[in-house]
């Protein structure tokens, strides 16, 4: 029997990550070849042109699991009823600007949105923010939307974790798909740790330690970490507009696999909100190694943290209960 179609929202549909996602979407990346989606896409009225051509596109490229486009300047309308809702809309940083200098503007977004989402979507809704700064929009809608349980917010920080897979993929040249568990702890911004340290290289005699072999624990140590910390402002360069293509793939990783499970074996960078694990500091959203099933996730815990590895993991906890402080002084 056909399965019932899950509603998916999609906020700033108009921008480009958006225009990246929502094919992707109603192609089936993000939830199977099998799973229908009706999707409702939000934006703001100076947009309201550009998403109403998303939806002719939408139309016209005859997807086989879409059942209905919903475009919308009414954030009523554009939460009502929805099971997944994925939190691109926002102002996106350009070339020299921190992600903290995007704050201002974000998260008053984010404590208005809160509460539409908390009234009017599907009990049990999944929340992915994207907008900048993730983790901290996800934080100030967790906060402003009491009632949608804390495991239901979360942030993207898979395309670090993406990133991370890329470049020890090219470094070994070998497939990404034989490359797993790195980590991503902390903050999406440049003060993320990308680790390392429990990663893995399918070979023909077994999965081996990435440190083993790349044997070069300098690179590994420096340069592979600002790669990543540093790869999106190496997009806003070269392309003069951040990342959108591998924002949007990495989203629909983030919900499958949190919708439909992460490989036995094989866990995934999510930023949850913190219980304390690893000594984070309770009441953030902070970039977790978690695996998933049935629906919900699971931070993967007892992994060995080394000296070098605490520091960092600390840097960026810092970072962001400094990134909670100003994000209350921009709501007063
Ligand atoms: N977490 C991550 O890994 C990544 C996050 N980002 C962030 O994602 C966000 C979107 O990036 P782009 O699509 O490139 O930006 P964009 O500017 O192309 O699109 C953003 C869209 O949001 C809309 N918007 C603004 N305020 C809104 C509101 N109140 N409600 C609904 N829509 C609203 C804008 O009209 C625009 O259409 C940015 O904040 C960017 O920094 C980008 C790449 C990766
Ligand atoms: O760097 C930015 O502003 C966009 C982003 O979040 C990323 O590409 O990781």
């Amino acid at each position: 029997m056909a399965k019932d179609p899950v509603r998916v929202l999609v906020t700033g549909a108009a921008g480009q990550i958006g225009y990246a996602l929502v094919p992707m979407i109603a192609r089936g990346v993000m939830l199977g070849t099998d799973q229908p989606v009706i999707l409702h896409m939000l934006d703001i009225p100076p947009a309201a042109e550009a998403l109403n051509g998303v939806k002719m596109e939408l139309v016209d490229a005859a997807f086989p699991l879409l059942k209905g486009v919903v475009a919308t300047t009414d954030v009523v309308e554009a939460c009502t009823g929805v099971n997944i809702a994925v939190m691109v809309g926002g102002f996106p940083r350009k070339e020299g600007m921190e992600r903290k200098d995007v704050m201002t503007k974000n998260v008053s977004i984010y404590k208005s949105q809160a509460s539409a989402l908390e009234k009017h979507a599907a009990a049990g809704c999944k929340v992915l923010v994207v907008a900048n700064p993730a983790n901290t929009n996800a934080l100030i809608l967790k906060e402003f939307a009491p009632s949608i349980p804390e495991k239901n917010i979360t942030c993207l920080t898979r395309l670090d974790h993406n990133r991370a897979l890329g470049q020890i993929s090219e470094r070994l040249s070998v497939p990404v798909c034989d490359v797993k568990n790195v980590i991503i702890w902390g903050n999406h911004s440049s003060s993320q740790y990308p680790d390392v340290n429990h990663a893995t290289v399918a070979t023909p005699s077994g999965d081996k330690p990435v440190r083993e072999l790349v044997k070069d624990d300098v690179w590994l140590n420096a340069e592979f970490i600002t790669t990543v910390q540093q790869r999106g402002a190496a997009i806003i360069k070269a392309r003069k507009l951040s990342s959108a293509l591998s924002a949007a793939s990495s989203a629909c990783d983030h919900i499958r696999d949190w919708v439909l499970g992460t490989t036995e074996g094989t866990w995934v960078s999510m930023g949850v909100y913190s219980d304390g694990s690893y000594n984070v500091p309770a009441g953030l959203i902070y970039s977790f190694p978690v695996t998933c099933q049935n629906g919900e996730w699971k931070i993967v815990q007892g992994l060995p943290i080394d000296e070098f590895s605490r520091k960092k993991l600390d840097l960026t906890a810092e970072e962001l209960s400094e990134e909670k402080a100003l994000a209350y002084s921009c709501l007063n």
